[in-house]
């Protein structure tokens, strides 16, 4: 078990992983909160809120501490720059933390990993800060609007500009406030678990202290307020529930699968298996879902996935979507191209994908996403469907590339997705396209585009 001390030693050796190592914050976290599942869950808590909050809030977090140290964020020893971010954070985050006990822990820190002699420095800026914290200036809004959004939401400069020129001020702010708010984990509970089997496991959460909230939109999609982390829930490993933001959900209510007709489905880039495990669930055992993806490893997740929620009708293939694959053309009923992207519309949930993210890595997506879509589009039977997705909010890998697609491709047409949705978002997908924000939805940002191939090319 973990107590106070190293408690925020872990935190601070989780954020030299991330931060300074590059290592995926999503991953980090969960195999932290995994491998600590016995300690007490308000430490569980503790480790996860300030980890992610800092993270969340590092623009911000290094602007303050740049007003009030000599030595410019970038230039401090890693381990005292991470140190001092994860202080801040709960010095200005949560007020329920003694100050001075932050403090206190953080020059602790700083002697037990070697560098007693910076102590009077992490001791003197956190004291600084924690005196003036509710008169720290920042950029005048009305001089520099760019730059005042970047900060008040910790989002990198040249994505608040790219998405005030996309979407205008009132949208941009609502999702950079939505990306803020909590964002519990959300659920796709088997659709074919039977009434008694449902109420055990809405109990056995509740026992564990875990709140499961129905999701508006659709009737077997749940939300867990109060867990640290899924993998030791009741019902895991029993295989009655993925992990799936209800976004991706719609995706599988969009294939608006006919349970009367046999059908095979194409899901190129599948791992980990989220949307082929739910096509395979809505087919009933009719039909067949091919689900692919690049390399072995991914591959062996979408595997691990099926076993532990016993699907029995799909087949997983290692295979680089940008190749052909003969024996597969004209053949499919339904292909999904839930593509690789920015991931922008996850941000709430992967922290750090807006510092990863850059124009030219945008860019080769792009490409990539082109590449991909030439290729996979000679799958669907003619009068058979092509569903496009991505979970981000950026509009040159959304609505553009769609129609990019459509001029290429004229022999395919966007088809309504309002038969397939639920009632609140029926007006949005009537044109064949829908885009999700978070703040404005209460979904992850996602895109999603059905096309039907009306003829042979
Ligand atoms: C958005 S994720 C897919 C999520 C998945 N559909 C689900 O619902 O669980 C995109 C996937 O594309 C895969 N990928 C990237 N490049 C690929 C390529 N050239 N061929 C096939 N898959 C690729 C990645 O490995 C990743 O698993």
């Amino acid at each position: 078990m973990f107590a106070v001390g190293n408690t925020r030693e872990l935190i601070l050796d989780m954020l030299m992983e991330i931060l300074e190592k590059g290592s995926y914050s999503h991953l980090v976290i969960r195999d932290v909160l995994d491998k600590y599942n016995y300690s007490a869950p308000r430490d569980k808590a503790f480790v996860k809120r300030v980890t992610e909050g800092t993270l969340e809030q590092l623009i911000r977090i290094d602007y303050i501490l740049n007003l009030f140290s000599k030595v410019p964020v970038s230039k401090m020893k890693p381990l005292i720059r991470n140190l001092l971010r994860m202080s801040v954070y709960q010095l200005l985050f949560m007020e329920s933390i003694p100050a001075r006990a932050v403090i206190n822990e953080a020059v602790k820190l700083c002697g037990k990993r070697g560098l007693k002699g910076l102590s009077g420095f992490v001791n003197g800026v956190l004291r600084n800060i924690e005196r003036e914290k509710e008169k720290i200036p920042y950029p005048d809004r009305e001089k520099d609007q760019v730059k005042y959004l970047s900060i008040r939401y910790s989002m990198p400069e040249w994505l608040v500009y790219k998405w005030l020129a996309f979407y205008g001020n009132k949208k941009t702010c609502h999702i950079l406030e939505g990306l803020l708010k909590e964002h519990p984990v959300s659920v796709r509970l088997k659709e074919s678990l039977g009434v008694q089997e449902k109420a055990g496991w809405l109990l056995s959460l509740k026992k564990a202290g875990v709140c499961a909230k129905e999701h508006p939109y659709l009737p077997y999609a749940y939300e867990l307020f109060g867990t640290e982390g899924v993998r030791n829930l009741p019902g895991f490993s029993e295989g009655y529930f993925a992990v799936q933001d209800v976004s991706s959900m719609l995706v599988a209510e969009a294939a608006g699968i006919d349970r009367e007709k046999e059908m095979l489905a194409l899901d190129v880039c599948a791992a980990p298996g989220g949307k082929s495990m739910h096509i395979a669930e809505k087919l009933k055992g009719r039909g067949k879902v091919i689900a692919r993806d690049l390399s072995e490893y991914k591959v062996s997740l979408i595997r691990d996935n099926i076993k532990r929620m016993g699907y029995t009708n799909i087949e997983t293939r290692v295979m680089d979507a940008q190749q052909s694959e003969g024996e597969l053309k004209e053949k499919a009923d339904l292909v999904l191209a839930d593509l690789p992207c920015s991931g922008f519309g996850s941000m709430g949930k992967k922290r750090d994908i807006k510092y990863r993210a850059c124009q030219e890595a945008l860019t080769e997506l792009e490409c990539l996403q082109r590449r991909i879509l030439d290729v996979v589009w000679q799958y669907v039977k003619p009068d058979g469907v092509l569903l496009y997705s991505t979970c981000t909010i950026n509009p040159d890998e959304n609505e553009h590339m769609v129609e990019w697609f459509l001029e290429k491709h004229p022999f395919f047409q966007l088809e309504s997705l309002s038969p397939f949705l639920p009632e609140v978002l029926k007006e949005e997908g009537k044109g064949g396209m829908l885009q999700l924000f978070p703040g404005v939805h209460k979904t992850d940002g996602f895109f999603l585009a059905r096309l039907r191939r009306c003829r042979k090319a």
